[in-house]
């Protein structure tokens, strides 16, 4: 199948088919693509692939068929050595669960993809990292003396700093309290306009996916539908009818 969108896309998944043991079809030829400097929500009901899908584009999971390209490179073709440095290198991730090192200071956690990658931790780019998420003044702060929400921007700050193509969130603000979460989600949208970096976001909220330049919904592990400049009313009403077909 011909690629969508050529240069202008990050992430592309292409006819992506994922099956698990037990004849489960997660994802069932799902084609989609994700512009350079977009921010997307993807949503769906429980069960319906929203994790595999965002698993499979980041490469933590493999597809069983179809092809899924970031920056212009197809994953499912490259060599676990490829693949583990293109993941550490083009790609963030950030859970709902922070998984922040607790023994390590804001900075430390940080500057971890470059130790992983055998580098010396550049104090300038993990500064200008904590910059960017509003962070600065907490450098030297360990986890437990941050608030939940601030764990979650120095879990963005971590997943920024190689500069990756597309920063993929699974629930990121679902363990957050309301206040917290708007902040976080405030943040991903600046990123988005301030430093054009592409980010996609499964959610269950309404609310947090009218944040998005666009939602893309999936059912059965089929891409059902998509709404531009989202408002949190139709992303609600939109679910509820996704929900009541289910
Ligand atoms: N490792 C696995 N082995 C077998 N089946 C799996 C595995 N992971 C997910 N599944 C199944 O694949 C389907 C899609 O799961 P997935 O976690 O992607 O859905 P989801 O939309 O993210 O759900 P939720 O909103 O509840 O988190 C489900 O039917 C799930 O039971």
């Amino acid at each position: 199948m011909k690629l969508m969108e050529g240069l202008d896309t990050a992430v592309e998944l292409v006819s992506v088919t994922k099956l698990y043991a037990h004849g489960v079809t997660a994802l069932d030829d799902v084609t989609i693509g994700f512009r350079h400097g977009t921010f997307t929500a993807v949503m769906g009901p429980s069960g319906s692939g929203k994790s595999t899908l965002l698993q499979c584009a980041a490469g933590l999971d493999k597809a069983t068929s179809g092809q899924v390209r970031v920056d212009g490179r197809d994953l499912t073709s490259l060599s676990e050595r490829k693949l583990t440095l293109l993941r550490r290198n083009r790609i963030g991730f950030v859970f709902q669960a922070f998984n922040l090192l607790p023994s390590l200071t804001a900075a430390q956690n940080v500057g971890l993809p470059m130790r992983l990658a055998g580098r010396r931790p550049d104090r300038d780019v993990v500064r200008h990292s904590l910059a960017a998420v509003g962070l600065e003044d907490r450098a030297d702060h360990r986890p437990a003396e941050l608030s939940g929400g601030q764990q979650q921007r120095v879990a963005i700050a971590r997943a920024l700093v190689t500069r990756p193509a597309v920063l993929f969130g699974d629930e990121p603000t679902g363990a957050l309290d309301t206040n917290t979460t708007r902040d976080v989600l405030r943040l991903l949208r600046s990123l988005v306009d301030k430093h054009a970096q592409t980010v996609v976001m499964v959610t269950h909220d309404p609310a947090a996916a009218a944040y998005a330049d666009r939602v893309v919904f999936l059912a059965d592990g089929r891409i059902c539908g998509e709404l531009a400049d989202p408002t949190a009313e139709a992303v609600a009403s939109r679910m509820l009818a996704l929900e009541e077909s289910c």
